[in-house]
């Protein structure tokens, strides 16, 4: 058993199950636009480096004007729909209970007011010391910039912090500011793709933590 004194949790894809919400609400924004809606898995495929790339993707290199809008639009069009589908992944929620005792976190690439939002609608905002979004800080993940802030107002060094996230950015972001990160599977990145990108440990089911760490 590794123990750890700062738990440090992605949020889409790792936390929480967001991705009905997201992909109905990008092709509201495509609709909106004139354009043709997305399949969801296709949608699923873009969510982890935040709104702008995902609106990117998703308009398929369109030019500046068309994404600005597209970014605004999604804004408005989520916040409508955020709880429509979502929910904690599960067991989840007994996870976070089960490390009461340590210090939480959310660092993700959504923007913040979401990630807050989410949290209050789940009655969990209080669980977290720090919530860090994508608009946070100057550079989102896989810039460390936020993992180190989480860090920092936990007092804590990279040696006992532990990231866990569901993308090859989180396990980036980990590397970079020198913190060991658990990999789930069950989230945007396939098992497969996962195991390619070399986490400290991989994870199919969050329940697995509590084998592992402290
Ligand atoms: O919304 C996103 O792009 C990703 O969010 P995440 O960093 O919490 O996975
Ligand atoms: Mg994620």
């Amino acid at each position: 058993m590794t123990p750890f004194s700062l738990y440090v949790f992605d949020f889409d894809g790792t936390l929480v199950d967001t991705k009905l919400d997201i992909a109905y609400s990008v092709n509201l924004v495509l609709q909106e636009m004139g354009r043709e809606a997305l399949p969801k898995e296709v949608t699923f495929g873009y969510v982890g480096r935040g709104v702008r790339h995902l609106m990117t993707q998703a308009l398929n290199g369109a030019g500046d004007g068309d994404l600005e809008r597209a970014v605004s639009l999604f804004m408005k069009h989520y916040e409508q729909h955020l709880m429509d589908q979502t929910d904690y992944f599960p067991h989840c929620r007994d996870l976070l209970k089960h490390y009461a005792n340590k210090q939480l976190a959310v660092v993700s690439n959504k923007p913040e007011k979401f990630v807050e939002q989410i949290l209050v609608e789940l009655n969990s905002r209080g669980a977290f010391q720090s919530v860090v979004g994508g608009d946070s800080f100057k550079n989102k993940k896989p810039d460390p910039m936020g993992l180190r802030h989480v860090m920092q107002v936990a007092g804590l060094k990279p040696e006992d912090v532990l990231m866990v996230g569901d993308s090859e950015v989180d396990v980036a972001t980990a590397r970079a500011a020198g913190v060991k990160v658990c990999g789930v599977t069950y989230g945007h990145a396939t098992r497969e793709e996962m195991a390619s990108y070399q986490p400290d440990w991989l994870i199919h089911d969050i329940r697995e933590m509590k084998r592992y760490f402290l």
